[in-house]
């Protein structure tokens, strides 16, 4: 099966790196100035300066064409992922499309493997989701990651494939958890940089973490996922990355928000979009989501961290 990744992004170029030391890959870049410069200099100089290409890594801007022996890795933003599906339609046909993205889109309220059932019903179609950070894997540090698949016996083919010296899958067929577990930790990473920033203590973390996983689970069962799932690398391990490392953009723009510093619109983060959609979803699901209302309401900058945090506390009290 040959590999292409779509998206010369961190992700994209991280996984492409990695993989490529198993065999040959061919990295999409939508920038053909980029795509050349990235091929000539062997780096990307963007997204993953000084971190040289391994041979079997080739960059192209021309899209490669599906067949029924291509796995195509989908490393583009959530809100991206329909545009691209919709405009590439023909050439991802025939690929086992793996989506590499974490979030859920506005708008529709659907994660990323719903996008592509809806715009190419009957593609096969998996996810790869968990906890690490694009540099980690392209300097060959160690992880763990999840891929989900539906059909349990591409689960065990892509899991095969996709796995490398510094990337471990473990597999399920939970995709519903899987999706949820890596689009809400990123919510819940915003809440909590946003409390370290303002100088609210590591203990208000803690509480963020924990009560914010109360939260992806509640909307994880509410969803038909199972929360054995929630519990795993796409959830837990992620939320502990994500919510304890300034590698995490999420967390970054948290802690912007906290210490009142202006934020890099141009920067990729997925829990912001995320967090409007998941609370736009909520009420019809009958949901209490108070941590990721909370987070829209620091995004649109009407609350204070610390006004947030006191009406947080106030709320009334219950069993855990
Ligand atoms: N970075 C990380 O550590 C990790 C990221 N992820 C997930 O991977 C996904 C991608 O993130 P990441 O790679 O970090 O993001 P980046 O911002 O680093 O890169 C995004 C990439 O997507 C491309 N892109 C954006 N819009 C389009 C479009 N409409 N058509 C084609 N290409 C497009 C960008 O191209 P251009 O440069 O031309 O704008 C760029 O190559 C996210 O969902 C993220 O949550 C998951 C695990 C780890
Ligand atoms: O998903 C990630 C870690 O698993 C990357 O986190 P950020 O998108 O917050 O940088």
């Amino acid at each position: 099966m040959n590999i292409s990744v779509i998206g010369a992004g961190a992700f994209g170029t991280a996984l492409a790196i990695s993989l490529a030391a198993k065999g040959p890959v061919r990295l999409w870049a939508r920038d053909a100035g980029q795509a050349r410069e990235m091929q000539e200099r062997r780096e990307n100089a963007r997204y993953l300066p000084g971190i040289a290409f391994p041979p079997g890594l080739e960059v192209g801007a021309d899209f490669p064409q599906g067949s029924e022996h291509a796995i195509m890795l989908l490393a583009v933003p959530m809100q991206q992922l329909r545009g691209v599906l919709n405009e590439r339609a023909e050439a991802l046909d025939g690929a086992v499309l793996v989506a590499c993205c974490k979030g859920i889109e506005l708008g529709s309220g659907a994660g990323p493997l719903s996008v592509i059932t809806d715009t190419l019903p009957g593609a096969p179609h998996a996810l790869l989701t968990g906890p690490s950070f694009a540099s980690d894997i392209a300097r060959g540090l160690p992880t763990a990651l999840t891929l989900a698949a539906s059909d349990a016996a591409q689960g065990r083919r892509l899991q095969e494939r996709l796995s490398t010296r510094n990337i471990r899958l473990y597999r399920t067929t939970d995709v519903i958890g899987a999706e949820l577990g890596g689009a809400l930790k990123n919510v819940v990473a915003i809440g909590c940089g946003a409390a370290i920033g303002a100088g609210l203590g590591a203990s208000a973390r803690a509480a963020l973490m924990t009560r914010g996983y109360a939260e992806m689970q509640r909307m994880a069962r509410a969803m038909g996922a199972r929360t054995r799932t929630l519990a795993g690398l796409s959830g837990f391990g992620d939320l502990v990355l994500t919510c304890t490392s300034e590698q995490s953009r999420n967390y970054r723009l948290g802690l912007a928000i906290g210490g009142g510093r202006e934020f890099d619109s141009g920067i990729t983060v997925e829990g912001a979009a995320t967090a409007r959609a998941v609370a736009a979803r909520a009420p019809d699901l009958g949901l209490d989501m108070p941590i990721t209302d909370t987070v829209v309401a620091l995004l649109d900058r009407r609350v204070t961290p610390a006004d947030a945090m006191a009406r947080l506390l106030a709320r009334p009290l219950k069993e855990e």
